[in-house]
């Protein structure tokens, strides 16, 4: 069963050195986290096993490692100066300051009522009603001050301001010389990074339609209100593809990436029915789709929210950047492109006529997905010595220690570097980190790698090293494996170790 809380899982993570608060010791950077020793684990095996599946083990894909730095124009292009904006209001009392569409949402039904009242709406959603209210800032100040809008940070009524846009990049200066045009952004996607390297990766590997280009990077967002621990962050990581598909295929494509990647995240632990496939309302869609799938995770306390959305971009991203656009007839609504050097197409092997690829885009969030992964590998026990036991039931790929060598006798020269030399000899498999335990007792390790999700523990003790009490050396060269899911023991041969795990850690 997944945590039931939020806070049992920060708690646990802080506890165990999987995330810390950024900048904790000058009082916290607000919406950015720091992986410890085992988040930084987690985390890689997350994107490694995103890679394996994405890039090694199809036929169609590329990878792309882009810089983080972005070149002005390309963001503007792209749209993201103009429109890469959240609704943003402050609170005159509390000084508070809040996106406007959180801030509705955490409202009661008849306030809202009133807000869309004195906006003179009729039929009105969510949508509705964010959009009335930034078309007309003034009116919506007044309306939501009088509706008795209330500022969740202390619970009473607000003096709201007019909402206003709010760009969410960060914008930074490049080189020694401060002036308005020596800027640029760090990115807010990844995306971007591919697009702009279409052609280089066209014509460096000779891939023809459909293909796609894959990339794992940091993207940067000045969220107004980054909350739920690493869920919105103002730095976080995204997995992303983008798919170029023939226009006509993409609704097919589409389709095929979607359960392409509920499949993967089934993969990962995260079985099918908690995650609600969201078909995104038209009103709501991004101006650059044309349909958008959003994979909705059931995460404690917060209940169904985003991990990962797969847009069908249609030919918006290659036909913004790409040079001479009037000749490739474009079907996207895309701004005039009069600085781009690089014509972002491909020709019809039949006809040999130019035309831009369709994208399909499934971008996932590192950091969601681990948190997501976190919280359905949460386990509480209860064991029939009335103890509880709290187990992370990790998909052993995914487990930050693979394995756990524990010499039985700390002071026992003969036991302890037979266990560093059995650590050595595991640790050279390949199978991910392999840890030398020697802390505690071996019950608190148990315990302690129960709640880390250390698949096995190896305990090296005298029968190992041929010195049974009883004089017997029947169990000479074998170990006890403790399985953390069941918590059985059996003893194994340590000729035979190397496949047992390799088997079971797969
Ligand atoms: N501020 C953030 N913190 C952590 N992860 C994020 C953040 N913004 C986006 N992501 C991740 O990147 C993925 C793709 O980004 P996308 O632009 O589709 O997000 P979004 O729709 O803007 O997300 P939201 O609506 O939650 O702000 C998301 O599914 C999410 O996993």
């Amino acid at each position: 069963m997944p945590a039931e809380t939020m806070d049992e899982l920060v708690s646990l993570c802080k506890r165990r050195g999987f995330i810390f608060q950024g900048s904790e010791i000058y009082g916290g950077l607000q919406g950015t986290y720091d992986y410890g020793p085992l988040g930084v684990e987690l985390k890689n095996n997350l994107k490694a096993a995103w890679w394996r599946a994405n890039v090694y083990e199809r036929d169609d894909m590329e990878g792309l490692d882009a810089s983080i730095l972005t070149h002005r124009l390309v963001l503007h292009y792209s749209g993201h100066e103009a429109t890469f904006a959240d609704p943003l209001i402050d609170n005159r009392i509390s000084k508070k300051r809040y996106r406007l569409d959180h801030l509705l949402k955490e409202q009661k039904p008849q306030v809202l009522e009133a807000v869309a009242e004195a906006m003179g709406l009729g039929d009105w959603d969510m949508t509705t009603l964010v959009a009335a209210l930034m078309a007309d800032p003034e009116k919506a100040a007044e309306a939501m001050t009088s509706a008795k809008v209330i500022d969740p940070a202390n619970g009473a009524p607000g003096d709201w301001t007019p909402p206003r846009p709010f760009n969410m990049m960060f914008r930074t200066n490049i080189g020694p010389v401060v002036d308005e045009d020596s800027y640029g952004y760090l990115r807010p996607e990844t995306a971007q990074g591919i697009f702009i390297n279409f052609k280089n990766v066209l014509d460096s590997t000779a891939r023809r339609l459909p293909f796609g280009i894959a990339q794992i990077g940091k993207a940067f967002r000045n969220e107004i209100t980054p909350r739920n621990f690493i869920f919105r962050v103002r730095e976080f990581e995204q997995m992303e593809i983008e798919f170029f598909v023939k226009p006509g295929t993409d609704e097919e494509w589409h389709q095929r990436w979607l359960e392409t990647r509920l499949q993967w995240w089934e993969d990962q632990g995260i079985p099918r029915h908690q995650i609600h496939v969201l078909d995104v309302p038209k009103a709501d869609l991004a101006h650059y789709s044309k349909r958008t799938f959003d994979l909705m995770y059931n995460f404690p306390t917060l209940g169904f929210e985003e991990i990962e959305g797969i847009a069908n971009r249609s030919d918006y991203d290659l036909g913004s950047h790409t040079k001479a656009q009037s000749e490739l007839n474009i079907q996207a609504r895309v701004m005039e492109n009069t600085d781009s050097t690089a014509k972002l197409a491909v020709q019809d092997p039949d006809t040999k006529a130019w035309f831009v690829p369709y994208v399909i885009e499934p971008s996932a969030g590192v950091d969601r997905g681990v948190l997501a992964v976190l919280s359905e590998a949460y386990t509480k026990e209860q064991l029939d010595s009335g103890e509880e036991r709290i187990v992370l039931k990790l998909k052993p790929h995914l487990a930050p220690i693979k394995v756990a060598v524990i010499p039985l006798a700390k002071n026992k020269e003969e036991i302890t570097s037979y266990a560093r030399s059995l650590k050595a000899r595991l640790q050279a498999l390949g199978m991910g980190r392999v840890l030398y335990e020697d802390t505690g007792n071996i019950g608190k390790a148990y315990r302690r790698h129960d709640e880390v999700g250390t698949p096995f523990c190896l305990t090296v003790d005298y029968d190992t090293i041929g010195k049974s009490q009883d004089g017997s050396t029947t169990l000479k060269d074998t170990v006890t494996v403790r399985d953390r899911d069941t918590m059985m023991q059996e003893r194994v041969h340590v000729s035979e170790l190397a496949q047992y795990l390799l088997e079971r850690l797969r």
